[in-house]
């Protein structure tokens, strides 16, 4: 039977979205995530992520990576989950709620024209426990480690936004050699569950460029989860502010970690594609 799916992204990190609130999956996601994803003989994303019932929030989200490995949290994924039950009639409300692998989120909406345009998302507190992140540096959180990685040592602070991060300040994002440096960092022996991989630069305290090598999905163009651990890090290593905007390759994302060290905030777009039918 064929499966409905939507393609939405936020800031150019796209997914496939399908739908489970009136139709059911055929089989194991994570080789669907993996044939949809792929961008010459699939629909071409980042991933695939599930918008099913839930019994706690307005609907549950489940994220796999273009690897098919499932992740936790997806930031960019969860504001186009926000939009999708907003637009779609399912929560038809301004304030949604999703569950998420890191429990039930609120997201408020900006809609024009009946439809979510930018979608601000309450993202919970950052988890700093080396132990839980899950990372061997030392640290709660590991703040600037200096750590060997594709022959040279990059100072690493790691972050978990129900995800695990790694971000490294560099003096040149553009430059820096993510590309072929990405699968080592990703899969180094000091990130038990891999990690999600970013350069971060300071432009000024409230302004950062970053650029992102995802666990499971190589380069994508923006990771909202990332953003929030660039701000984390930026704020414990006194780098930043604590309210900044974040420029990544797709566009940008503000980011606010107020400062009772509680949630951070995160605001952003959230663009529906198209949509169509994967052949069953
Ligand atoms: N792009 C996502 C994060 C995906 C993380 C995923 N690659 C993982 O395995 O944790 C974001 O906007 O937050």
């Amino acid at each position: 039977m064929a499966l409905r799916f939507t393609k939405m992204h936020g800031l150019g990190n796209d997914y496939v979205y399908v739908s489970l609130f009136d139709q059911a999956l055929p089989g194991d996601p994570s080789p669907l995530a993996r044939a949809m994803s792929d961008r010459h003989f699939g629909i071409g994303s980042d991933g695939l992520i599930l918008i099913a019932p839930s019994e706690r929030a307005d609907a549950r989200m489940r994220m796999f990576n273009a690897d098919g490995s499932e992740g936790e949290m997806c930031g960019n994924g969860v504001r186009c989950v926000a939009k999708f039950v907003h637009d779609r009639g399912i929560a038809r409300k301004d304030r949604v709620t999703i569950e998420t692998g890191r429990g039930v989120l609120t997201l408020d909406l900006e809609i024009r024209g009946g439809k979510a345009e930018r979608v601000r998302v309450d993202m919970g507190p950052p988890i700093l426990q080396s132990s839980d992140i899950p990372t061997t540096l030392p640290g709660d959180p590991p703040i600037d480690v200096p750590v060997e990685v594709g022959g040279r040592v990059l100072p690493q602070s790691a972050v978990s936004m129900g995800n695990p991060h790694a971000v490294a300040f560099v003096d040149d994002v553009a430059g820096f050699p993510l590309e072929t440096i990405g699968p080592e960092w990703e899969r180094h022996s000091a990130f038990p569950r891999r990690v999600n991989a970013h350069v971060a630069q300071v432009i000024r305290r409230g302004e950062v460029r970053m650029r992102t090598w995802e666990r499971g999905s190589g380069i994508t163009l923006a990771c909202g989860t990332g953003a929030c651990a660039v701000c984390v890090a930026g704020v414990l290593s006194g780098r930043t502010e604590r309210r900044i905007v974040a420029h990544l390759p797709g566009g940008d994302l503000e980011l606010e970690w107020p400062a009772d060290d509680a949630s951070v905030f995160m605001t952003g777009p959230a663009t529906e594609v198209f949509s169509g039918e994967w052949p069953g």
